[in-house]
């Protein structure tokens, strides 16, 4: 069993504001503990849907990223090392990202958990053999113009990562977000000319981890052009995993 499990769900990664509840923790208990991976290039929603489903079957919604965002003012060692990287715009060498997601794993052995941005690679998939055996992944197949379209719509909130998109989930005043009043930005690598080189190492990097898991009979894609559309069909396939906590319904 792994250690790891659910921690809080990323506040960042909010699809709708006003802010969701924190997700109602389920107890761990006889059962066993759900360890899901959700994997998708860019702009596919991961974000999006792991807060739907962190939201609704009460499991930790994990987001690498995010963890590496906050690790950077910490002043550790860790986020030392990834910033670094992350300044010019690479991605965070293995070794790094695996050992700040072993010990965020560590402190939620008890939870159900859902990742998200890990693993990228797959030496980071290796590591995450080592201490559990995954249940489930989640791979969105998003087309290549609706991800350029996507993120060239995408405005974040910095502080939180909350993140908007002026069609799909806009904030309620242009430009600012909603919980702070705070400016929204666009990341440089949203731009439409930094995102094809971006989508193309994402797939160099992800096929063999989708080969890993497709082997193994643990990878359920799901294609299309629209979070709301897939969203049923990930919904169902959790609800054959985990009770959940809330209905399906509302986006
Ligand atoms: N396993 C990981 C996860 C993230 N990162 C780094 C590179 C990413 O650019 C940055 C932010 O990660 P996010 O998951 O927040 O964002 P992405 O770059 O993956 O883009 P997106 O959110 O569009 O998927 O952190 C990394 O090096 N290795
Ligand atoms: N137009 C549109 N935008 C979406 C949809 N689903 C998600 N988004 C937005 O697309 C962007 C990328 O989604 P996100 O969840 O951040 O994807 P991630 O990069 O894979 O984590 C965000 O701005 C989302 O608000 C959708 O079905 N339609």
């Amino acid at each position: 069993m792994c250690p790891g499990g659910a921690g809080g769900a990323r506040p960042g990664r909010l699809t709708r504001v006003p802010p969701r509840s924190a997700p109602v923790p389920v107890p761990a208990m006889a059962s066993k503990l759900l360890r899901a991976v959700v994997l998708g290039p860019p702009g596919s929603g991961k974000g999006t849907v792991c807060e739907r489903i962190a939201r609704r079957f009460g499991l930790q919604h994990l987001s690498s990223g995010q963890f590496l965002r906050e690790s950077l003012g910490g002043g550790g060692e860790a986020g030392a090392l990834a910033q670094q990287y992350l300044e010019r715009g690479l991605l965070v060498p293995d070794h790094v990202i695996t050992r700040l997601m072993m010990a965020e794993l560590e402190k939620r052995r008890e939870q159900h958990w859902l990742l998200d941005g890990f693993p990228r690679t797959l030496g980071q998939a290796k590591a995450l053999d080592g201490i559990c055996q995954l249940d489930l992944v989640i791979s969105l197949n998003i087309p290549f113009e609706t991800l350029k379209d996507r993120l060239s719509a995408r405005w974040v909130h910095p502080a939180s990562g909350r993140v908007y998109n002026m069609d799909f989930n806009p904030p309620h005043t242009q430009g600012v977000d909603d919980l702070t009043g705070e400016p929204l930005v666009q990341r440089e690598d949203d731009r439409p000319e930094a995102v094809a080189a971006r989508l193309r190492k994402y797939k160099d990097a992800a096929k063999p981890v989708m080969e890993l898991y497709k082997s193994r009979g643990i990878l359920h894609s799901f294609s299309g052009t629209e979070t709301n559309k897939i969203w049923p069909y990930v919904y169902t396939l959790l609800s054959s995993r985990i009770p959940p906590v809330l209905p399906e319904e509302e986006h």
